[in-house]
């Protein structure tokens, strides 16, 4: 699904990314854990061609990715529903929240009944689809978070791509909301400072510290052995926390 080779990507003062290798393959849900500062951002935007690499390549789907005009990532658009950092308030404030849902079926031209389907993606995420026609502020944060999670899902990606989804949730939230995420049977990408969250993946994680990948493989085997010390610290983070 996901290759990326030697991936560096700099800025002033730092190395975001310093030789990056990850593949993910079709099907397999992947956290991406670091700490903050990791990298874990900076990946994602080379990953979504909203940035180049200053070395290394993207593939998607067997194809590369390179930053360009909206109409050359249209393919990845279409691959990848996307869930950014802060979602909830990445809605429109002024649109009806239905309008949000409905608007990536429009730029990716999209056939079918959009109605419909922003209501499907909207039950389907726990809202209700009778108030798709209020704005944001009718809605609580969390609601909030869904509706946009129903705004990336609904021209039915293959892959999800979440940053930090989850850290703003209290726990019980949290558990529902990965309990959604793993009920869609769509593949997910989720970023997290949480190794708690990659547990309840089920799939791979990878560990990101100061731009290098330290860890990658099985989470049930991450968790048991970890080798990196980014890795234990993280756990350590998990352990201390109360249930
Ligand atoms: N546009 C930018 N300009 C300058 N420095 C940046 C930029 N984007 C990221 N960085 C730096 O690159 C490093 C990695 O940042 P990045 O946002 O990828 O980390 P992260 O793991 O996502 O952190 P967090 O969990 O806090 O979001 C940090 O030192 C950050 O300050």
């Amino acid at each position: 699904m996901i290759e990326l080779r030697g991936l560096v990507r700099g800025y002033p003062g730092v190395r975001a990314l310093d030789g990056v290798d990850l593949a993910v393959p079709t099907g397999r849900h992947l956290a991406l854990v670091g700490s903050s500062g990791a990298g874990k951002t900076t990946l994602l935007r080379l990953l979504l061609g909203l940035e180049a690499p200053d070395a290394g390549t993207v593939r998607v789907l067997d194809r590369p990715v390179h930053p360009g005009p909206a109409r050359s990532l249209r393919w990845l658009r279409q691959a990848v529903g996307v869930v950014a950092q802060d979602a909830g308030s990445s809605l429109d404030p002024r649109w009806p929240v239905g309008r949000s849902v409905a608007e990536p079926l429009r730029l990716l031209q999209v056939t079918g009944d959009h109605p419909a389907r922003v209501r499907e993606v909207l039950a389907a995420v726990g809202v209700d689809p009778d108030a798709a026609d209020r704005r944001p502020d009718a809605f609580s944060g969390g609601q909030r978070q869904r509706i946009a999670l129903a705004r990336a899902l609904a021209h039915r990606p293959q892959l999800l791509v979440a940053d930090e989804l989850l850290s703003g949730a209290d726990a019980v939230l949290r558990a529902r909301l990965l309990e959604l995420l793993t009920g869609l049977g769509t593949q997910l990408l989720l970023v997290t400072h949480d190794l708690a969250v990659a547990a309840a993946l089920h799939g791979d994680v990878a560990v990101l510290a100061h731009g290098r990948l330290v860890e990658h493989g099985p989470v049930a085997d991450v968790l048991a052995d970890p080798a990196a010390p980014a890795t234990r610290e993280l756990l350590a983070a998990v352990l201390r926390l109360p249930s």
